[in-house]
Parts: structure tokens; sequence; C-alpha cells
């Protein structure tokens, strides 16, 4: 028996669409595998009502046929389907790690980031890896075809969860199919700023960093309150906000001592638009952990 945490992500970062990632410290799954003949699985925790447990539906069953891992998989969710926290991508994460362990694949972390993917394509249809990546390496990650790099860096976040979802396959259908060149170079430069200070692990720089002229504001709309959590984030001190992956969470960089008054300004403003949320302080962190086997 292998169990594993796998932590909660948030890809995008505003100006790193389908290609930057970081790792929360929480919340995590947490994914538990045995040797069994043919492959069932549990879910029980945070919106597990939600989770199919059909292996050819669960993220985590696209992991089993990739590693030729039959397994009695229990998954118990701390991440929030639907959430823009890379929900399915975590399971899926903690999934490849610990059945990688319980057959001893003997595959480095990296080769594991693909093989966690195909669980992304089966529930928003494209294996994007800018949320597994994170969750099995952790820190903050860049993800491209050729692979990924991950840099370990001390950012503290507030993302604020309200009480609503958006499936990243609905989400993705409002990403604009072009770009002009103006907001291409603006783009690219706020990502190059981004990734300078996560290197630098400087929230400020990182927060200057964020903003992103095309996907964004699309995915903005989806989110009732969206404009005045962000200004109300702002307000107390954060550095940068953006939509936390597809959304409907809300990602906000700022210094230490200002995470608590933001959390605490967002959950106000989300209240205001008549929307109950939660808000977790967080910072990025370690990849995923076994915790016993
Ligand atoms: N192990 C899993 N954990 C979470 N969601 C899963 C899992 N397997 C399948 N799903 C499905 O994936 C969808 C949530 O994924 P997604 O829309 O990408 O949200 P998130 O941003 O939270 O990952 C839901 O429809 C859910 O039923
Ligand atoms: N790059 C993807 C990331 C989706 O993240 P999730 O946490 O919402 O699953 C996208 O933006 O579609």
């Amino acid at each position: 028996m292998v169990t594993v945490r796998a932590p909660a992500t948030s890809a995008n970062l505003g100006s790193g669409f389908d290609v930057f990632g970081a790792a929360l410290t929480r919340p995590a799954d947490v994914v538990t595998v045995e040797k069994a003949a043919e492959t069932t699985i549990e879910v029980t925790g945070v919106g597990a009502q939600y989770i199919p447990e059909d292996p050819e539906k669960n993220t985590v069953g696209a992991v089993v046929e990739a590693l030729d891992a039959p397994a009695r998989i229990h998954i118990d969710k701390g991440v929030r389907p639907a959430s823009g926290l890379g929900s399915s991508a975590a399971s899926a994460a903690g999934a490849a790690v610990a059945l990688n362990r319980l057959y001893d694949r003997g595959l480095s972390r990296s080769e594991l980031v693909p093989i966690a993917a195909e669980g992304e394509a089966v529930v928003s249809g494209v294996a994007h890896s800018d949320n597994v990546a994170p969750s099995i390496l952790g820190g903050f990650t860049v993800t491209t075809s050729e692979g990924t790099h991950a840099v370990d860096a001390s950012i503290p976040l507030v993302v604020c969860l309200p009480d609503v979802a958006v499936s990243t396959r609905d989400a993705r259908r409002v990403v604009p199919e072009t770009a002009s060149m103006e907001e291409l170079v603006e783009t690219v430069g706020n990502a190059a700023t981004l990734a300078v200070g996560m290197c630098r692990s400087d929230p400020d720089l990182v927060g200057a960093g964020m903003s992103d002229p095309v996907v964004t504001p699309e995915r903005a709309r989806l989110i009732t309150g969206y404009d005045d959590v962000r200004a109300a984030a702002f307000d107390a001190g954060a550095a940068g906000v953006t939509v936390s992956g597809a959304g409907p969470a809300i990602l906000a960089v700022c210094r230490d001592e200002r995470r608590r008054g933001v959390a605490a300004a967002m959950l106000d403003a989300f209240s205001d638009a008549g929307i109950d949320a939660r808000a977790y302080q967080t910072r990025i962190g370690r990849g995923s952990t076994v915790l016993e086997e």
C-alpha cells in the first residue's frame, strides 16, 4: 500500500496560460493505492458526490492505464472539484507518484508529468500539464512541449474560492483563438517579469508580471464579483491578482504581512456580491509527498 499527499495548484498565473503553474501548501488530496487484479476507485471528501468512480471517467483511471498498474484506489479529496485549484490534476498527480512506487516502475518525477497529464485530457479534453507538473514536482513550474522546469520559490499567496463551480472544459471554450502582436508583446513582457520574480522569490515582481490582456478578461466574465474582489485585494495590499487556473478561484500574491488582510478583503467583496466563499492563506510549496508505504 502507498499513500501520497498531492497538493492543489494554481495554473496560468495570468501571463503564463497553459505554461505556468505553482504548487500550494494547502489544500491537498490524499491518494492511497493497493495492488489489485482490477482497478476500483473510491472517492471521499470535499465534493466527492460530483466525482465519478468509474475508472474511464476519473482522472486516475488514465494514469492506471498509462502505467499498466491496476489497483484498489482511495481518493480523499481536499481540493474541491471545478475550483480552478487543479482538483482533477491533484488526484492524477498523486496516483502517478503512488502507482510508480507501488509497482516499482522506476520513473523519475519529470517522467510522471506527461503520464498524469493524460488524466487532464479525460476531463478537459486537453492533456495540459500546468497543474500536474507543480503537483508532482512542487514550486513554480514552466511546462512546454519540451518538458518542465521547476523553481523553488517562496511566495505568499491567497486563493479565494467562491461557492460556485466552473468546469475547465467550459472555461476553455471562451479562450480567444487569436491575439494581436501588441497583446503578444505585453504578455511576453509580463511572463518574463513574473519568472524573474519567482527566481528571486520577490512577490512584488511576481505580482507585476501577472497581468494578461488575452485570456483572463474572458475568464473573469464567468466569475460573478470578479472585478470587485480583485479591486478589494489590491486595496488591501496585493501585488497581483488573477483568475486561478480556469476559475472560479481568484489568486492574489502579496507580502506575508498582508496575507490576512487580503484574504479578509476578498471574502468581504464576495459576500457583498451575495456569494459565499472560503479563502486559503497559502504559499508556493512542495510537490507530492509519500506519506506511507
Ligand atoms: N479525481 C478527480 N478529482 C476531481 N475531479 C475529477 C476527478 N476525476 C474526474 N473529475 C471531474 O473533473 C471535473 C473537475 O475538473 P476541472 O473542471 O478541471 O476542475 P479543477 O479546476 O478543479 O481541476 C469534474 O467534472 C469532476 O467530476
Ligand atoms: N491551463 C488550464 C488550467 C486549468 O486549471 P484548473 O485548475 O482550472 O483545472 C486552463 O486555463 O484551462
